[in-house]
């Protein structure tokens, strides 16, 4: 690692802050302001116009208190509902209608409540989000009113190669301008277990603020959008095909230990805190998950469902496939 990389992964732990609630509508102060300013530096973006970074700070969730938030034993529905598909030339192209659907649902989400929370997977995801952090969106977004939080994260430090956060870092979070004390690492200085606890409890402060939606439906955190990709085995976040924890009803964010796909040790959020969400866009691109996605979006009925075809949001999914994908649809 170069002195100047291993200068943006330093310092990377800040400790929580009371956060003021998010304001219900848009206003012209900001929902909160972070106590730990961001370091802002400025890049020129390909329309030639300034905008301003934050340094590589996160905010790492280390939450140890009993943050009284009404936790809901709800039963997921299991009723598998239409979920929309949209196919694409090449990933090229995905890539550019993904930055639209995010940037559109940034704007209607910050309009509606004053803030978006959006949740980011590992893997091939990342590279399919580089439009974002290109113009037009880099510009128009409002990155301000972003939070930021990660679906599955390995149990490595956050300079790791394997980390997700590391990934998300590198191609995506350290281009635009969201405040560091809004995008939400796991505290890798905690084994599984309690790195997946102290994250649950992050939520729980995060839901006792406001700057989380709670769905009524299940009790569970909405979140306004997940991204999502799919492993080639059909696994999403850190729940594999087969493993109890796919089960999981409970818990909000749990812990693997034995993860078919290396590191084997990983926390994850649970399916009742994914299909929560408000939206959903799964992102599978590449022949090598034709398979799986033709057996996901096929007719043949069969008890064993694959994680992928568990997820289902309360508002809207979209697979988002490039030609090589679905080939085999
Ligand atoms: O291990 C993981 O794999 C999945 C899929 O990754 P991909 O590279 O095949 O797209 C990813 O969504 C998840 O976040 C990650 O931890």
């Amino acid at each position: 690692m170069g002195s100047s990389t291993a200068a943006a992964y330093a310092n990377l732990r800040t400790f929580p802050t009371r956060l003021q609630s998010v304001q219900s509508s848009a206003s012209s102060s900001p929902p909160y302001l972070p106590l730990i300013r961001p370091f802002v530096s400025s890049v020129k973006t390909s329309l030639n116009s300034t905008v301003s970074l934050t340094s590589s700070k996160s905010r790492t969730c280390y939450y140890r208190s009993n943050w009284k938030v009404k936790s809901s034993m709800a039963e997921i529905s299991s009723e598998r509902k239409e979920h929309k598909k949209e196919i694409f030339e090449t990933e090229e192209v995905l890539s550019v209608a993904l930055a639209k659907y995010t940037a559109d649902l940034s704007e209607k989400f910050v309009k509606e409540r004053g803030a978006f929370t959006v949740v980011l997977s590992g893997g091939s995801l990342i590279k399919s989000l580089r439009k974002l952090v290109e113009a037009p969106y880099v510009a128009s977004i409002d990155w301000a009113k972003w939070y930021v939080f990660w679906v599955d994260e390995r149990v490595v430090p956050k300079d790791h190669p394997d980390s997700n956060y590391k990934l998300a870092y590198d191609g995506f979070l350290s281009k635009v301008p969201i405040p560091s004390g809004q995008v939400y690492a796991i505290n890798d200085s905690l084994p599984a277990e309690g790195a997946a606890d102290d994250y649950e409890t992050c939520l729980k402060h995060l839901v006792n603020t406001n700057v989380l939606a709670v769905s009524t439906a299940s009790g569970f955190p909405k979140f306004d959008l997940q991204l999502l990709g799919m492993g080639p085995d059909g696994h999403v976040a850190s729940l594999f095909p087969g493993h109890p924890l796919v089960n999981e009803k409970e818990r909000w964010v749990t812990f693997i230990k034995d993860s078919p796909k290396p590191p084997p040790e990983r926390i994850t959020f649970t399916f009742p805190v994914i299909n929560s969400s408000a939206y959903i866009a799964l992102v599978v691109v590449g022949a090598g998950k034709s398979e799986v996605v033709g057996k996901a979006l096929g007719n043949e009925k069969s008890s064993n469902l694959l994680p992928v075809q568990m997820v289902s949001p309360e508002d809207e999914m979209i697979w988002f496939l490039d030609k090589e994908a679905a080939s085999k649809l």
